[in-house]
């Protein structure tokens, strides 16, 4: 019933068992012998004629995808999963195999036959209906991404470092680098933000409404960045600004749905070449629906990954600390009185800490509750049954 119970096991007792836990990927599935009539045997050279894609765009069933070396002139070839992927998801960013008529001719339909090894998983939990088993699935939302950039006004709405810190933790979570991106810099100055991040070093562009982006278009080349910000930071602003033929980009993606354009979903998108730079101008993957990044598949050892001015304390906790408030020994505590790092960061680990079991506790009933060896209860979202 339960198919990831691996994932769970690997945050037992709180200590660090395993960070990277793309290994134990739920798409690790085979084909499967026997079940159909063609015979399929690993010896049997699998779809040596498959050609390459990259996937821009998912909408129910239908995949929206482009030849590696295409041009922006192009046509995307639309495809379905061939029934041998098995329950392997693909989503946007994903590298595939594709057979039957790869042509990009309207009305064209191919098949995905693989999915290439992954580079990188970002992953959430959705929150958007904790409810259901389903609406607390961990969701893969993009696959080989390069850089997250956290998009965050400086003012109106003013920036929310919790927000960005659960972020961060994700795009460390993901093995992707975060960029900070500081829209709206013509309102107000960066000094408290940046102040807030001192330690962590953070690479940031600032963004007027007249910057010329080149600085931000320099950071996105040869790459793939998924945006992700609150509503209102001027996102698609800065989208708009970087892709401006996005408006059509995701009308044709809307086309492909038939009609109705799924905003929860993300959507790649290629950067133009900037005059006189060279290569790959790198894509970018927005993700309207994405508001927030519910964390609760992140080990809390994988959490504290987001905080890496704040790892090193731990060192000195003592064994199984659970590193929140009620504990009496926590070093991170002493670390933060010597001035080690700030008290509002310790502050902000430990509200995401507790967020991640306090918000299971409101919201699922059937939830096992705190008590029973582990106090955070399982870290792990409920798998489909
Ligand atoms: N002053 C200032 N305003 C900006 C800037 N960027 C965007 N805005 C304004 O901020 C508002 C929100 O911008 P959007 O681009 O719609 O924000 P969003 O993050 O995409 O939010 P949603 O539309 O809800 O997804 C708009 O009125 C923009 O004109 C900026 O750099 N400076
Ligand atoms: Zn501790």
């Amino acid at each position: 019933m339960v198919s990831n119970g691996d994932r769970q096991e690997l945050t037992r007792g709180g200590q660090v068992l395993a960070t990277k836990r793309r290994e134990y990927d739920e798409d690790d599935v085979r084909v499967r012998p026997g079940k159909s009539s063609r015979p399929r045997t690993r010896t049997r050279p699998r779809h040596a004629d498959a050609v390459d894609g990259f996937v821009i765009a998912v909408d129910r069933g239908r995949y929206t995808c482009v030849w590696p070396d295409a041009g922006p002139d192009d046509p995307t070839v639309t495809a379905m999963r061939a029934r041998e992927l098995g329950r392997k998801s693909v989503v946007v960013g994903d590298r595939v195999g594709l057979v039957g008529d790869t042509s990009g001719a309207p009305g064209a339909l191919a098949r995905i036959v693989r999915i290439a090894e992954r580079s990188s998983v970002l992953r959430r939990t959705a929150e958007d209906d904790a409810t259901t088993a389903e609406g607390r699935l961990e969701r893969v939302v993009v696959a080989n991404a390069d850089q997250l950039v956290i998009v965050s006004a400086l003012a109106d709405p003013p920036p929310r470092t919790g927000f960005i810190d659960r972020c961060l933790v994700a795009a460390y979570d993901a093995d992707i680098e975060p960029l900070l991106c500081l829209t709206k810099a013509d309102l107000a100055g960066p000094e408290a933000v940046l102040g807030y991040y001192t330690e962590l070093e953070l690479p940031y562009v600032l963004i007027r409404p007249d910057s010329d982006l080149a600085a931000l278009r320099a950071l996105l080349a040869g790459r793939v960045s998924v945006l992700v910000g609150h509503s209102g930071v001027g996102k698609s602003t800065l989208v708009n600004r970087l892709v401006p033929e996005a408006g059509r980009a995701v009308g044709v993606v809307s086309a492909i749905g038939r009609g109705r354009h799924t905003s929860t979903s993300a959507v790649a998108l290629r950067l133009p070449p900037t005059p006189g730079a060279k290569g790959d101008p790198g894509w970018i993957v927005d993700t309207p629906g994405v508001r927030s990044f519910g964390l609760a598949h992140v080990s809390a050892e994988s959490l504290l990954h987001g905080f890496p001015d704040l790892v090193e304390a731990t060192v000195d906790c003592p064994a199984n600390c659970q590193h929140t408030a009620e504990e009496a020994d926590c070093a991170l505590d002493a670390w933060v009185a010597a001035g080690k790092a700030d008290p509002r960061r310790l502050a902000s680990y430990r509200r995401l800490l507790s967020s991640r079991s306090g918000e299971g506790d409101a919201r699922e009933p059937d939830h096992r509750g705190p008590g029973e060896g582990d106090q955070r209860g399982p870290d792990a979202p409920a798998a489909g049954s």
